[in-house]
Formats: C-alpha cells, sequence, structure tokens
C-alpha cells in the first residue's frame, strides 16, 4: 500500500509531502521519477507535488505534463485510484487534461504566501470525507499563478457534478467562483492551490491539512 510521491526537476514540496505521509498520516511513501515510465504496482495513490517543475517555463506545468510517468499517471486515474495535485501538482494535472480548467498568473500578477481560509463545498469525496460540510479551514497558499479559469460550460459542468470540493473564503488570486480546489467528474483526481502537508502539523498552525489525507486513507479503507 504505497502513496507515489512525484519528482520532477524543480518539485520543491516532495519532501514535506514524504515526511507528513510517513510520520503523521503513517502509510508507506515512496518518490517516483518523472522519467520512470511506470508506477511500481503497489502504489494506491499518487500525489503530485508542489514546486517550479521545469522553472515554471512557458506556462506553470506545461513541460511537465510530457514527463514520462505521466503516461501511466494517467492509465493510473482512469481505472480510477486517487490521483492528488497540489499547487503545482495541480497545475500540472490541469495541463495534462486530468482536470478541468487551468492556473492563469494571480490576477494582481504578485506571488502570495499566507494562510488562507477556505469552504468545504463538498464532503462526499475520496479526499474531503473527513470534513464537515460547508465546514471552514484554514491551509496555507503559496503561488504565483494560482488563479483558476474555466469558461462558463465548464463551471456549470462542475457545479452540476458536484465537483468544487474548496473554495477561498476571500478570493486571494482571482479564481474564478472562489475556486481553490476540484475534483474530476469521476470523483478520484483532485488538484488544489492550498497545500495541505504545510497544514499537518500544530506546530505549523493546523492540522486540516491532515484531514484531507486521512480521507483518502479512511476511502481506501472502506474498499
Ligand atoms: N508552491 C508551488 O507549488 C508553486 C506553484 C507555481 N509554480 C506557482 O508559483 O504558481
Amino acid at each position: 500500500m504505497k502513496y507515489a510521491v512525484i519528482r520532477f526537476p524543480g518539485s520543491n514540496c516532495d519532501w514535506d509531502m514524504y515526511y507528513v505521509l510517513r510520520d503523521q498520516l503513517k502509510v508507506e511513501p515512496i518518490f517516483v521519477d518523472y522519467r520512470e515510465t511506470n508506477l511500481p504496482i503497489d502504489v494506491v495513490a499518487v500525489i503530485v507535488p508542489g514546486g517550479f517543475s521545469y522553472g515554471d517555463y512557458l506556462r506553470s506545468g506545461a513541460i511537465a505534463r510530457f514527463a514520462p510517468i505521466m503516461e501511466d499517471i494517467k492509465k493510473f486515474a482512469e481505472a480510477g485510484n486517487p490521483v492528488l495535485g497540489v499547487c503545482n501538482g495541480f497545475q500540472i494535472l490541469t495541463e495534462a487534461h486530468l482536470l478541468p480548467g487551468g492556473l492563469r498568473k494571480n490576477q494582481h500578477l504578485e506571488f502570495i504566501c499566507q494562510q488562507q481560509d477556505l469552504f468545504v463545498q463538498n464532503n462526499q469525496t475520496t479526499f474531503s470525507n473527513q470534513f464537515k460540510p460547508g465546514e471552514k479551514v484554514m491551509m496555507p497558499v503559496a503561488h504565483g499563478d494560482g488563479n483558476y479559469y474555466c469558461d462558463d460550460v465548464t463551471l456549470q459542468q462542475l457545479r452540476t457534478h458536484n465537483q468544487i470540493v474548496l473554495t477561498y473564503s476571500k478570493n486571494p488570486n482571482g479564481s474564478v467562483a472562489d475556486i481553490a480546489g476540484i475534483v474530476n467528474e469521476q470523483g478520484n483526481v483532485m488538484g488544489m492551490m492550498p497545500h495541505p502537508e504545510r497544514a499537518s502539523e500544530l506546530v505549523l498552525g493546523g492540522t486540516d491539512g491532515l484531514r484531507l489525507f486521512q480521507s483518502v486513507v479512511t476511502r481506501q479503507l472502506q474498499k
């Protein structure tokens, strides 16, 4: 039962993620290099961590999506397995079309790094079942390109299928409909700009992020 943390050139939240999975969540994490073509057979969840893959050149996540490991991540996702992208991971998953929409430069064109209040809009997903509906939670954001955009038709689809999981209580970046995190229509792929791995220990200011990871474990134990 391994949790794969994918590493690209420029990933920088990989160790934070590994540490939280191992020491706080008590599951077995492994790093998987972007040059690999196959995920190890005993992987039960994939996490694409934050960072600046390929220096954010061209557009955040736009180069990483062509990395060899992405083909197998797509197959893994299509088979219904959980895939979570955080920050740059979210950007990579939209660029790879595993999630709809895209991430643009923050409206005010500045990098933001701050604690952020969020609302849980859907607590029925693989990634949010340990929250109460409408609950206010806190996780930090740290991004320059966190401005989620999708067209009106896509937004309507997101709403119809209950795919909006997290919204900002005070929109920090100009995201459409205050969106901070979404799932795909099947509900097994999630992308979010806030960093749950930086909110998984009291010493870091809170443990709301840990409950997001615990949601994944809970869902797996129910299988
Ligand atoms: N913390 C991160 O993952 C940063 C994400 C991204 N490279 C940005 O600045 O928007």
